[in-house]
């Protein structure tokens, strides 16, 4: 656990968030914790996981739980990993490299973001095993671009690909929009042609400058068929971020996606949007055993990633928390925050009687609490 110079030890993403928060500017901290518009769907990803109610099976014999979790050939410690955030450097000096080694040191996926602020070769040189690393990446209208990024993420040994499908244009965050957020001082996407970067810290006012970059750059025409071509660039598993329905999931699949992750981007595209633990279950179901699923979006303590991963969720991902952890204690406090969450889980499943995540079935959650028969 993280031990602060002063004051309680931080023993729960709520306490590490309360810590970080008197700990980075408050443009950057409104940037970590907001979603788009009214934040409806933001508030709703966390307010799902308080509707769910467990079903515990009693003596199993369980004395111990075992987190470990295998995807495309790696074996990972804990099923709960990190979402790509973008932009580490505004929280820690070190950025993306410090939390490279704090999601090591706790045995965790990190998603190394397209806009991250260290180089793609600085952060897997920071980890003993650059496959626990992916590399997220969105479509740019520059595709020689995104090319040489998949390129450098396979010559430096990232275990995957992921590819954000949600963000056609960025999402209306008010908070960033009324703050004139702009990437500032010397933080900066490094890993991107400075000439496809160029104009990311111009906006007018009532502006946010990622959103208008966002609308520079990315590629809103892309669609399904469109995909091969990233995958003839790439042996390297692809994976689809930001899949919210049944129809999606099953497109995935026929085009040839390794894995998706069900995600509403954490509240901050569509807002109104299905929280992400209400669409869980469609998804599963449409997939099958087709590919993997995983998950993001709300998940804060043990007991959120038990149920995603009892609905059919293969990991989960999280993504503010580890900003905070990283806020609080640079390496220390990501792998702080994934310990916490990852005992938690441990806990939970010693107390539920499933000693594993493949004894973590359906039967472990009460399908009604879910849709709010129970409140
Ligand atoms: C500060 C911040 C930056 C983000 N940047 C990206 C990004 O660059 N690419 C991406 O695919 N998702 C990005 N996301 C979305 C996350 O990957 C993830 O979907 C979301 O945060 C999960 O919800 P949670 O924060 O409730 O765990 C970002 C989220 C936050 C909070
Ligand atoms: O803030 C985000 O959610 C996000 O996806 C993003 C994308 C590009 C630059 C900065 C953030």
């Amino acid at each position: 656990m993280t031990q602060l110079r002063s004051g309680p030890p931080l023993l729960t993403a709520s306490d590490y968030r309360h810590n970080a928060a008197h700990l980075v500017e408050p443009d950057v901290w409104d940037f970590i914790e907001g979603g788009a518009e009214d934040e409806r769907t933001l508030a709703a990803n966390e307010r799902a996981f308080d509707r769910v109610r467990l079903r515990p099976r009693v003596l199993a014999g369980v004395s111990d739980a075992d987190t470990g979790v295998s995807l495309f050939g790696t074996r990972h410690a804990t099923p709960i990993g990190i979402a790509p955030t973008a932009y580490h450097r505004l929280i820690d000096p070190e950025g993306e490299v410090a939390t490279a080694r704090g999601a090591s040191a706790a045995g965790a996926l990190f998603v190394v973001a397209m806009f991250a602020s260290r180089t793609i070769e600085d952060i897997a040189a920071a980890v003993p095993q650059p496959q626990g690393l992916w590399l997220q990446v969105y479509w740019l209208q520059r595709r020689d671009v995104m090319r040489s990024l998949v390129r450098r993420a396979e010559r430096a040994g990232y275990g995957a690909v992921m590819l954000t499908v949600d963000v056609p244009r960025m999402g209306r965050r008010w908070r960033d929009m009324r703050n004139g957020f702009t990437i500032g001082g010397d933080v900066a996407a490094v890993n991107i042609d400075p000439a496809v970067m160029a104009a990311a810290h111009v906006r007018d006012e009532g502006e946010s400058a990622i959103a208008r970059h966002t609308a520079d750059t990315f590629d809103p025409t892309l669609t399904w068929a469109d995909l091969a071509w990233l995958r003839a660039q790439t042996g390297l598993p692809l994976v689809l971020k930001g899949i919210l329905t049944a129809e999606d999931a099953a497109l995935a699949a026929d085009h040839g996606a390794d894995a998706i992750v069900v995600s509403n981007h954490g509240g901050r595209q569509l807002d109104g949007a299905v929280a992400t633990l209400d669409a869980l279950t469609e998804v599963t179901d449409a997939v099958g055993d087709r590919m993997p699923v995983l998950f993001d979006g709300g998940v804060r303590r043990g007991t959120d990633a038990l149920a995603a991963l009892a609905l059919g969720a293969r990991m989960v991902l999280t993504g503010r928390p580890p900003l905070w952890g990283l806020a609080a204690g640079g390496a220390d406090g990501v792998a702080g925050v994934l310990r916490a969450a990852t005992g938690e889980l441990a806990h939970a499943m010693v107390l539920a009687g499933r000693p594993t995540l493949a004894a973590l079935d359906r039967s472990a959650v009460r399908l009604s609490s879910l849709t709010g028969a129970d409140a």
